[in-house]
């Protein structure tokens, strides 16, 4: 086996460097790129989040090692761009971040703001997905079809505690059984009852996925005929 390949002993402690050499080292450390280097070679840019216009102001690129730490340096001083922006500068619930056509480089969007509240023992999720998969009329059907047209004011109509109707994308959909699992809360879902929640859904979370969510509570299909 090829000793360098051995690493059942390996040395222990720093390797040999001098001091000043070092401290020069981080002192040019101005941005440093955690590097994920992949299987083909290419460098993946999780850690890091690039403007790509920067990468043209790079002046120099060189790697470098402290103690057994790799860098990569990069010096951007002669840049006229902002600095990058680091993970850490993106606020946590921020939504996408998104290019700015304009010089800026990198803006965040903000979001509607979302306060996710805790969930009741029995109500996560999980809980709920397992009650769609068992109860045999959460929409309280009793029987009837839900492929009927349904007039607005019938939505209306139905805002009472076992039966809470909303529309959402055109269709109608009991919520009355899913309120305590919303992760929302249910204060601000009952705002959907006996009206259409389209646009307020989607000013909170357009990537939620209903039509799944709340198969199960299907009523009808909304009838905007009139
Ligand atoms: C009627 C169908 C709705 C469904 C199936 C639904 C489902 C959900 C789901 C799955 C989440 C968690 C999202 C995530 O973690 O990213 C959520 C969060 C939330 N929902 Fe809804 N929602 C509905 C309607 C609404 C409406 C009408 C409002 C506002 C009036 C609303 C306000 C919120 C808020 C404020 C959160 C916040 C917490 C957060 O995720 O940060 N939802 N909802």
């Amino acid at each position: 086996m090829d000793p360098e390949d051995d690493f059942t002993f390996c040395q222990v402690g720093l390797p040999e460097r001098n001091d000043k050499e070092a401290k020069d080292l981080a002192s040019d450390i101005g941005d440093i790129t955690l590097k994920d280097e992949l299987a083909n070679g290419t460098l993946s840019r999780t850690h890091v989040i690039w403007n790509d216009k920067l990468s043209n102001d790079i002046t120099s690129r060189k790697q470098a090692t402290v103690g057994s730490l790799d860098f990569n340096v990069i010096d951007m001083s002669s840049s006229k761009q902002p600095s990058m922006l680091s993970i850490e500068e993106v606020p946590k619930d921020a939504g996408k971040v998104v290019k700015n056509s304009g010089k800026q480089g990198i803006s965040v969007r903000k979001p509607a703001a979302r306060t996710k509240v805790p969930f009741e023992k029995g109500y996560s999720q999980m809980d709920w997905l397992k009650l769609t998969g068992t109860h045999p009329d959460l929409a309280g059907l009793k029987g009837q079809s839900n492929k009927r047209l349904i007039p607005m004011s019938e939505v209306k109509e139905h805002r009472t505690e076992g039966s809470m109707w909303t529309v959402l994308k055109g269709r109608v959909y009991n919520i009355s059984p899913y309120m305590k699992f919303h992760p929302g809360g249910a204060d601000i879902l009952m705002k959907a009852v006996g009206k259409d929640c389209t646009s307020l859904f989607n000013k909170y979370h357009a990537w939620v996925n209903a039509e799944f969510l709340l198969q199960k509570c299907l009523v009808g299909t909304l009838d905007d005929s009139h």
